[in-house]
């Protein structure tokens, strides 16, 4: 049984409909994050699985039960929010034992609870600190174990790393995976980070305008968008109308190869930035000047390259640093066809 399952699912305010008729299943423990661009529904999802909004139509299911009319407090999710409003008055301690005490639970037992949290977020010890010393990245993790010490069956994490810096994110985002590895947690997580996404979740759905627009693992997602939209939205930008004639398409950019099975006729065609390859000798190939370089985040050792051909729109290359071209230098581009993606075309053999 899911332990979520949302069945067309939509919320309207007023004329707006921020979900639209939304299906969706998480596992038990599995680590689902929800990403889309801004407004396209991802917090009203969180908010209406933790009842603090109604569906006006379809069902939220919990472990199988309706959750219709049932209070927030009593569905048995947790809740973490970016901006992780801690209580400023209560120590650390207070703050992660809040959930447990308001449940009556004693207070040997729920400081039992605590340090047992402390250590698994990596603070040992730091019950009674107070919250209004702590680091960003400490009061994140305290946010965490007090989200975790009522052992919810669902996890919910509204953009839970959103406020730190990269590489923090970068670092605690592989850790929470681990946590939730480790205890089991089933988690549901709202992100428009996708680098967030992809390490945090064995399943990414992403959104637009209030409808799921593409679920599946985040290496099958990021090789095969469904559509221009979500390829746009997940970064990429060499996309081109392409008219397909075998293993080759004629697109602005000039007959580039495409992946045999590629179905002919017309499509819309995304080439990857691994796929714009610099040939050894300028004469040969698509003629590009470099326009700009760019260095792609989290210690990467490869370069974002903007090229502009003499025809066509602008395309992104990827190149190792110490071969990247300085702007303004003359470049020839060929294509590899294991790097084209047909956008909206059925999945063929990688
Ligand atoms: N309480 C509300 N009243 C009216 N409209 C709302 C309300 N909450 C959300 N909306 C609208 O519903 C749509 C979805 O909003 P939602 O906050 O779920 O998007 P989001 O994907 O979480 O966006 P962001 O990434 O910016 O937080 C938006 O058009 C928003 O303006």
């Amino acid at each position: 049984m899911a332990a979520l399952r949302l069945e067309s699912v939509t919320v309207r305010f007023g004329g707006r409909t921020a979900l639209d008729a939304v299906d969706l299943d998480v596992a038990e423990h599995e680590i689902v994050c929800v990403l889309g661009p801004s407004g396209s529904g991802k917090s009203t999802l969180l908010r209406t699985v933790a009842g603090l909004a109604e569906p006006d139509a379809g069902r939220v299911l919990l472990a199988g039960r309706d959750q219709r009319g049932v209070a927030p407090h009593r569905r048995g999710v947790g809740l973490m929010f970016q901006d992780h409003q801690l209580f400023p008055t209560r120590d650390v301690g207070g703050n992660i034992a809040f959930g447990p005490r308001m449940r009556g639970e004693s207070r040997a037992r729920a400081e039992e609870r605590v340090a047992g949290l402390l250590d698994l977020v990596g603070l040992p010890g730091a019950a009674r600190r107070r919250v209004t010393e702590l680091s960003g990245g400490e009061q994140q993790r305290v946010a965490l174990a007090r989200a975790l010490a009522p052992g919810p069956g669902l996890l919910m994490l509204d953009e839970p790393l959103g406020q730190l810096d990269r590489s923090l994110r970068e670092r605690l985002v592989v850790e929470l995976r681990q946590l939730f590895r480790r205890l089991g947690t089933t988690v549901l997580a709202v992100t428009h980070d996708q680098g967030e996404a992809f390490a945090l979740a064995d399943r990414v759905v992403v959104m637009e305008e209030g409808r799921v627009a593409q679920t599946g693992g985040p290496v099958e997602v990021w090789r095969r968008p469904v559509s221009e939209s979500v390829a746009r939205f997940l970064g990429f930008t060499n996309i081109a109308a392409a008219t397909v004639r075998g293993t080759a398409a004629d697109t602005p950019w000039g007959t580039v190869p495409v992946p045999p099975g590629t179905p002919p006729g017309a499509h819309t065609l995304l080439i990857r930035p691994a796929g714009v390859r610099l040939t050894p000798a300028p004469a040969r190939g698509l003629p590009c000047t470099v326009v700009a370089r760019t260095l792609r985040g989290g210690g990467s050792s490869e370069l974002a390259l903007l090229l502009r051909p003499g025809s066509g729109p602008d395309l992104e290359a990827s190149c190792p640093l110490p071969a990247a071209p300085e702007p303004g230098t003359a470049v020839g581009v060929s294509f590899d066809p294991g790097e084209m993606v047909v956008l909206g075309a059925a999945a063929g053999p990688e």
